[in-house]
């Protein structure tokens, strides 16, 4: 659904994002991992548009075909079909859970979904888009919440509402488990499962149970570059991995699902 060649983003004397050259398939779940200052959420930034290369590419399938997006500013990504949820909430506080989605429907409706005095079925239409959307992320029940009073598990399974609201084909899902308690978590790996199962997914996220127990595959970024590509087992086994990232993980028998591996300098999100 998209691919890039040889991305690489530089800030002054630092290469953020180094010549990396991936893909990602239609409904395939794959994660990117990596310490902190990996280049992670600058990768992130180049697909959506929020960010321009400092050379490379980035191309989105579409009508059968590769478009090159690379110059795409993230509006017109997002009108493509490349959706993201964001690691620092995104959400209108006072707004209710079903207004947050209705507006991001109403949002990726284009220009003409705001003159709702023309077209008095178009409101209904997008609430009634919302609210099933609502139902698949299992929020039905908050709509008439206001998102502040959600719980912070709940405002994650929201910004994956709001990032399904916009129609998405790619969902670029930005640390959704930071700061989740473990059993929320559990619903939140059912919420992620679910929806990469039409869409594709690409999945930054430190906790690595979750990261073995959900991808397809796992692609890995040290300093920038991409040193490991691959199934979740062959990249846990894979050396440089393990000495660059992932020394010491085991996955845990019992379950345990909070094993992080973001590192010291930060502890991978805000507090429950
Ligand atoms: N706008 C910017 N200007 C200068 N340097 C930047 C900028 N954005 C990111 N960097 C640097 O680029 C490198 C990659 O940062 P990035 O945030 O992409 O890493 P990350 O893998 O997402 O980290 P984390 O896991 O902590 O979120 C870091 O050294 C960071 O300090």
């Amino acid at each position: 659904m998209i691919r890039t060649s040889d991305l690489t983003k530089r800030f002054g004397g630092l290469t953020a994002v180094d010549g990396v050259e991936f893909e990602l398939g239609e409904n395939e779940l794959c994660s990117l991992i990596g310490p902190n200052g990996a280049g992670k959420t600058t990768f992130f930034n180049l697909l959506t548009g929020t960010l321009a290369p400092t050379a490379g590419s980035v191309e989105f399938r579409e009508d059968g075909g590769w478009t090159d997006v690379t110059d795409d500013d993230p509006h017109e990504t997002a009108l493509r079909g490349v959706h993201r949820s964001y690691q620092i909430s995104n959400l209108f506080p006072t707004a209710t859970t079903l207004e947050n989605v209705r507006v991001a429907a109403q949002a990726h409706g284009g220009v003409d979904s705001w003159k709702l005095w023309r077209n008095a079925d178009a409101f209904e239409r997008y609430e009634r888009e919302a609210r099933a959307i609502l139902d698949r992320v299992g929020l039905a029940d908050e709509a008439d919440t206001p998102a502040e009073a959600l719980s912070h598990g709940q405002k994650r399974h929201l910004e994956v509402a709001i990032a399904l609201a916009g129609d998405p084909d790619v969902l670029l899902l930005d640390e959704p488990t930071a700061g989740v308690s473990s059993d929320a978590i559990d619903r939140l790996v059912e919420l992620i499962r679910s929806v990469a199962e039409d869409h594709a997914v690409l999945l930054v996220e430190h906790n690595m149970d979750v990261v073995m127990d959900v991808s397809d595959r796992v692609a890995v970024l040290h300093q920038g570059e991409l040193i490991a590509d691959g199934p979740p087992n062959a990249v846990r086994e894979d050396s440089a991995v393990q000495e660059a990232y992932l020394g010491g993980y085991e996955a845990d028998a019992t379950g345990d699902t909070s094993t992080d591996t973001s590192g010291d300098a930060d502890p991978g999100g805000e507090a429950a």
